[in-house]
């Protein structure tokens, strides 16, 4: 396998030329019937290639959720793979977001799908899981480094319900979700300008000086825009980590289209005011 730069070295450097924004490509199919479309796979593929040209060589990072695609099959897939490929070549970099996890047999195959670079969804990192236990990530870990491709953990989700489980205390006290960013300062460790291995955490979540964000790595922050963050709230929930964010916006972005112009205002604002709240 030849290697691409690793993932967090290309990351920053799609951080610091496009700036840190990921515009994610969810297409619900309440966003189908708003730009005109059917909700089957003609509505998909439109939807898609629209959201690919008007935002492939302007956005730094793309997040497509996997599930949006998956629920038309075989052919949706499709969709995805050709989404992918022309993001890529496009300069942009794709997290595609299908939160993998599984016991480690059969997370090394997820890894294989995703991040091996034969993989006709290969990717430039992966959303993962870790609650099978972080230790079960370790095929994705391993194929990741050999490809020069990143991983983002689940640490601190951007929903509610996330708490039940991140917040939990272990019996020496630590959280969860404390516990999975210690294990990402550990892959990270050493690494210039940054690693490869990422957390996701949440921009709803308010006050996080309790956690130690210092991973080394990248935090991908969804809940911009639809779930009523905003990018002014970074600075407030991220502290000195707001470096290392690349911020995600969805349907904050989608819902502008499906006029070109008009989803590359909405991306440019989401920067701008990312850019505002966060300096660069
Ligand atoms: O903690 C998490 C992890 C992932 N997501 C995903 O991000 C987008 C958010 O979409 P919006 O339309 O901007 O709300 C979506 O794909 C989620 O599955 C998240 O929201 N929170």
């Amino acid at each position: 396998m030849s290697p691409q730069e690793p993932f967090g070295a290309r990351l920053r450097h799609a951080m610091d030329t496009r700036g840190p924004l990921c515009v994610g490509i969810d297409p619900h199919a309440s966003l189908l019937a708003s730009w005109g479309l059917d909700d089957d796979i003609k509505g998909l593929e439109t939807f898609t290639r629209t959201v690919v040209e008007a935002l492939g060589d302007q956005v730094a990072v793309f997040k497509p959720q996997a599930a949006f695609f998956e629920r038309f099959g075989s052919r949706g897939v499709a969709v995805l793979e050709r989404a992918v490929a022309e993001l890529r070549a496009a300069g942009g970099l794709v997290v595609m977001d299908a939160k993998r996890g599984d016991i480690g047999s059969t997370m090394a195959a997820y890894a294989e799908a995703f991040l091996h670079p034969d993989a006709p969804l290969f990717s430039d990192a992966l959303t993962v899981s870790p609650y099978l236990g972080y230790e079960s990530l370790r095929p994705a870990v391993d194929l990741a480094r050999e490809s020069g491709s990143g991983l983002f953990v689940l640490a601190l989700t951007s929903n509610p319900e996330g708490a039940e489980v991140q917040r939990a205390e272990r019996a020496d006290g630590r959280t969860i979700g404390a516990t999975m960013l210690g294990h990402l300062a550990r892959e990270n460790a050493g690494a210039a300008p940054m690693g490869s291995y990422g957390a996701v955490v949440g921009a709803t979540l308010g006050d996080l000086s309790s956690f130690d964000l210092d991973i080394n790595g990248p935090l991908l922050a969804p809940g911009i825009g639809a779930q009523g963050a905003t990018p002014a709230d970074l600075p407030r929930v991220f502290g000195a980590a707001v470096r290392n964010v690349v911020p995600n916006v969805s349907r904050g972005v989608l819902k502008a289209g499906p006029d070109a112009g008009a989803l590359r205002e909405a991306a440019a604002r989401f920067a701008d005011e990312v850019r505002q709240a966060v300096g660069g």
